[in-house]
């Protein structure tokens, strides 16, 4: 059997980058040694450039209310006495144009992707087949594969993704090193159905008490997520229990009488990453480049930012438009921007990891203090992507999604309106009259104005001034954004920006 990409691993990054390729017409087959889905959550909370990408692939969150719902208030930290120690601002809308924060079911968002995955006859999944080996040569890489009935097989491929989970054997079987930043807490994850009469408040709560720090937030359209840590008198087994879910919900006025428990398990929270992302022809997307403790609720998030970088690269080089070294600005891209949310994640994880009543109290008063004087606590981070596919000061960074009106009619998404986030977005079209329109077609990126008229080029109106204010804190009168969202560079000469970019895939730059 072969394939342009071979996909190893199901799951959420896995079928996102198979979407993508699959949509763009290539030919994938995914592997997953899993005879059928994990029915129960995982990640529960997404953000607003998560649904963008999910807009991408036809699931935009405002068409899937059982999938996802907005979360448009603050994520509170409590001590022990439940006095605030610090409420996060986790309101309003991103810059990709969708709320901040959403909290979702990840096994009806896996269902909504399968559905997806099934009206691409260029994506074929192989369920019951579990990689067991692989080599790889200069010109693809061959996958053994042994069936749940015993049978072997191989799968040949150009590019072979290892989006096999924490464990992976893809990464192993790569040479690609993990660095591990040595940070290891067990928690009992338990996720609960209550009964709609009980009317949970819609909140997001961090209780930071050395009897017992919890976590407690939605899990999606009427469910709930609690996280408990293990103290260090337990023991694993004695945590992963019912009796011991239940023992722990009862404080939240939880009883088996009027709720469902869907899962308890207890994991342990993790903090590292792939020291490099590409070996030859084979990459690494999700928990197998990269682990967090979900503190910041980014952990599914930074496997998916993966697929969206990994997939228009990858097209790009199937289908002839970039030489392979753009693959190389894949993993220097998105390693230290990951970096960031794994450090914030680790940082938030110390304020409420705290077993010890003496360092919990210093805690307290410190940050008790903080908050009584009105200071605000630290905005997440908002990394550039690292070293890439991007050019000048502006490039590297998310770009912005607003509504557009196209010849008077309903204000839409741009990416709505042009089929992705790919776009050379002028404010007069007369400066896009001699861009290689064609060429930049191939990379995936549309050519659309704010104003004017000229052939090939979308006129949009920008109905809340979303670009108009961009244009003028960039000091720029042109955006080259790509397909994966992220902008590759402004300017005043959109011409000169489509030809650097042209350039630049073709030969890029060697990285690192
Ligand atoms: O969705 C996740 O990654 C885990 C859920 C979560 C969200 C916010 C805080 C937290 O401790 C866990």
């Amino acid at each position: 059997m072969t394939a342009e990409v071979a996909v190893v691993g199901f799951g959420p990054v896995g079928k996102l980058l198979a979407i993508q390729l699959g949509r763009r017409g290539h030919d994938v087959v995914v592997v997953d040694r899993q005879e059928a889905g994990y029915p129960l959550p995982r990640a529960v909370t997404h953000d607003s450039e998560f649904a963008r990408v999910l807009q991408s692939v036809g699931l935009p969150p405002d068409t899937i209310p059982e999938v996802t719902e907005p979360y448009d208030a603050r994520y509170v930290w409590r001590n022990g006495e439940g006095r605030t120690l610090v409420e996060v601002d986790w309101t309003g809308r991103g810059e990709s144009g969708w709320f901040n924060t959403w909290f979702f079911h990840q096994p009806s968002l896996e269902d909504a992707l399968d559905r997806v995955v099934a009206g691409l006859p260029a994506v074929r999944v192989l369920r019951g087949q579990e990689a067991v080996g692989l080599d790889q040569d200069d010109d693809g890489a061959t996958l053994r594969l042994v069936g749940t009935d015993g049978t072997s097989s191989s799968l040949r491929a150009a590019w072979v993704v290892g989006a096999d989970g924490a464990n992976s054997r893809v990464r192993s079987w790569a040479g690609l090193a993990w660095h591990d930043e040595g940070y290891f807490y067990d928690w009992l994850v338990v996720d609960v159905r209550p009964q709609p009469h009980l009317r949970f408040p819609h909140v997001a709560e961090q209780t930071c008490d050395v009897a017992r720090p919890a976590t407690m937030v939605p899990g999606g359209p009427g469910r709930r997520r609690w996280e408990f840590m293990r103290l260090p008198h337990e023991t694993r087994e004695q945590l992963d229990r019912p009796e011991a879910a239940w023992e722990l919900l009862a404080p939240f006025g939880l009883t088996p009488a009027d709720a469902e428990l869907e899962r308890h398990s207890v994991y342990t929270f993790q903090a590292g990453w792939a020291t490099a992302w590409r070996a030859g022809r084979v990459l690494l997307a999700g928990d197998a480049a990269h682990l967090m403790p979900p503190f910041a609720g980014q952990g599914l998030g930074a496997g998916v930012r993966d697929a969206a970088n990994l997939a228009w690269k990858l097209d790009a080089v199937l289908r002839g438009a970039a030489g392979e070294e753009l693959l190389d600005s894949y993993g220097s891209e998105r390693l230290p921007h990951v970096q960031a949310f794994v450090r914030f994640s680790m940082e938030l994880g110390r304020v409420i990891c705290i077993s010890d009543p003496a360092e919990a109290a210093a805690r307290d008063a410190r940050m008790t203090a903080d908050w009584d004087r009105g200071m605000e606590p630290p905005a997440p981070p908002r990394p550039a992507l690292g070293p890439g596919a991007h050019t000048g000061p502006a490039g590297g960074r998310l770009s912005r999604q607003g509504r557009v009106r196209v010849d008077g009619g309903p204000p839409s998404l741009l990416d709505d309106v042009l089929g992705g986030p790919g776009v050379l977005l002028a404010r007069d079209a007369a400066a896009l009259a001699d861009v290689d329109a064609a060429a930049l077609a191939e990379l995936g990126v549309r050519v659309a104005a704010l104003g004017g008229r000229s052939p090939g080029v979308v006129t949009v109106g920008d109905v809340d001034g979303t670009y108009g204010r961009w244009f003028a804190e960039l000091g720029a009168t042109a955006v080259l954004v790509r397909p994966d969202g992220w902008l590759y560079g402004a300017g005043d000469d959109p011409e000169a920006l489509a030809a650097v970019l042209l350039a630049a895939v073709r030969r890029p730059t060697p990285v690192g």
